[in-house]
């Protein structure tokens, strides 16, 4: 059996600007980053380096200015918007650290707006959604509208919700940092037992240093550009504590 990893993405020498004439800023400075299959990789650096950029560009929701986004072995940066918009409808979710649920809804039908977005009749993306629900620990929230429901409760939904099409990639940024601890943690589990699968890749933004343990590879980002990629968050840990 191979024991080569695949790159679920992988960005190379990819730059970014915002705005215009002297406004203009250089926000993604000819970085890489790669993500493997089958791992959980956090991003982490100081405020404003710009990881919800890279982000951005990975997921295609912002355009590159240069460089090659490849993700799933597809060149995201060269298709045409309406074939990106497929791409990422079928093969990325999204967590945010707010949860972006819409209130009106009941959990299980914010859950299956992925499925019928992507053309699922409501019968059989309200029965997915219950499922995915289950899941996550909320088969008993089905229900329910958010406003009911504890922050912890209410991103275990927005987590059903990014599962429920089975994208192979997961955006995070920030998914815990408005939970408590024991709420960051199930999240965490989630997110871990997700990345665990072969064939998906979990990567999350993150300042909340007590999640860093969740991570196989901790990418560190500085100034526009991705510096270095420790292959497990004992390495950094250690690092930073300067224990050895
Ligand atoms: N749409 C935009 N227009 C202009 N400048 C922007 C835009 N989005 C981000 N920026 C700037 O780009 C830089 C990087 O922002 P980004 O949000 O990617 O950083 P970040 O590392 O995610 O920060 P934080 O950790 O605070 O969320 C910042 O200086 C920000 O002000």
């Amino acid at each position: 059996m191979s024991t080569v990893t695949r790159d679920a993405v992988q960005m190379r020498g990819v730059d970014k600007y915002f705005g215009e004439g002297d406004a203009r800023t250089h926000v993604l400075k000819t970085t890489d980053f790669d993500a493997p299959l089958g791992e959980l990789v956090m991003l982490v650096g100081p405020s404003g380096c710009g990881k919800t950029t890279l982000l951005s560009v990975l997921a295609g929701t912002l355009n590159a200015d240069g460089g090659q986004v490849s993700v799933f072995g597809e060149r995201i940066d060269q298709m045409k918007p309406a074939a990106l918009t497929r791409f990422r409808a079928q093969n990325i979710g999204f967590i945010f650290q707010q949860f972006n649920l819409i209130p009106t809804l009941t959990a299980a039908e914010n859950v299956s707006v992925p499925l019928l977005i992507q053309g699922k009749s409501n019968a059989v993306a309200l029965k997915r959604a219950r499922d995915v629900l289950e899941r996550v620990g909320l088969g008993h929230k089905a229900g329910e509208r958010p406003s009911k429901l504890s922050g912890g409760q209410q991103q275990r939904v927005a987590i059903a919700r990014a599962l429920v099409h089975e994208p192979r990639l997961l955006i995070c940024d920030e998914p815990t940092s408005a939970l408590d601890r024991e709420n960051g943690t199930l999240v965490m589990q989630l997110l871990r037992d997700v990345a665990r699968s072969a064939d998906r890749t979990v990567i999350i933004v993150t300042h909340d240093s007590r999640i860093y343990r969740y991570a196989d590879r901790m990418a560190e980002m500085e100034d526009g550009r991705v510096f270095r990629t420790l292959d497990s968050a004992v390495a950094i840990a250690a690092e930073h504590s300067g224990h050895g």
